[in-house]
């Protein structure tokens, strides 16, 4: 497992302000998507392409277009809806599949109440959507639902994640060819399974629900 932590100002900037707990709902969501831009750019570095022949005004000449099959975009009901546009803005031809999953509160283990992806991924090529990696027992889980599909190139794009959260991931998707791209590596999950300093409920935060 590959893990790439983002380093620009321009997102911790935007990170300050989304961790804010003083930071009202639309512009909670103005700023993921934002945030998504910049970490789609670092999340798309490996997207496939295949070459094209085109003809400028002035000659021939070899180029790049987005690669058959079409690459997927899984967001993560429901923190993950609020990246989705931020991402499908840079690849537009891509397709965009959903799973839904909730994290138990007091167990902390993960639920999936909704799926609806092609059912073979084989040769296609994944990227994951949800804000938050905290014990990874749901992107641990979206993963695993991909690679049992046919999925074998699969990149998450989360905002925050707490170490404890990609050390599961990695004992759990141990030979796999997965990529994890984050915005920051926060310091720890609190006993709650919060990301510590994190900003709180992404979900709940995101669509008004506190
Ligand atoms: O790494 P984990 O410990 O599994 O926690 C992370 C998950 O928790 C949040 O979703 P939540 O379950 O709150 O659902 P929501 O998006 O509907 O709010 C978040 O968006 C992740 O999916
Ligand atoms: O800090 C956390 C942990 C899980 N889910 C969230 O939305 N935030
Ligand atoms: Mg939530």
């Amino acid at each position: 497992m590959r893990v790439h932590v983002a380093d620009h100002p321009l997102i911790t900037h935007k990170l300050t302000v989304l961790r804010d707990v003083n930071t009202p709902s639309p512009v909670f969501r103005a700023l993921v998507e934002e945030l998504m831009t910049l970490l789609a750019y670092e999340g798309t570095r490996g997207v496939k392409v295949e070459p094209v022949e085109i003809q400028t005004p002035v000659s021939p000449t070899t180029g790049v277009r987005i690669a058959e099959p079409r690459p997927l975009i899984v967001p993560i009901l429901r923190a993950g809806l609020g990246m989705l546009e931020g991402m499908t803005k840079l690849v537009p031809t891509a397709e965009v599949g959903f799973l839904g999953m909730a994290r138990n509160e007091e167990t902390l283990e993960p639920t999936t109440y909704a799926e609806r992806l092609p059912d073979d991924l084989t040769g296609r090529q994944c990227f994951v959507l949800d804000p938050m990696l905290a014990t990874g027992g749901s992107l641990a889980a979206a993963i695993e639902f991909l690679l049992k599909r046919g999925a074998t190139d699969v990149t998450a794009i989360c905002i925050l994640a707490a170490p404890e959260g990609l050390a599961f991931l990695e004992q759990e998707l141990e030979g796999h060819d997965v990529t994890i791209v984050l915005g920051a590596l926060d310091e720890r999950l609190n006993e709650l399974g919060y990301i510590v300093p994190g900003l709180g409920d992404a979900g709940d935060r995101l669509y008004g629900t506190v």
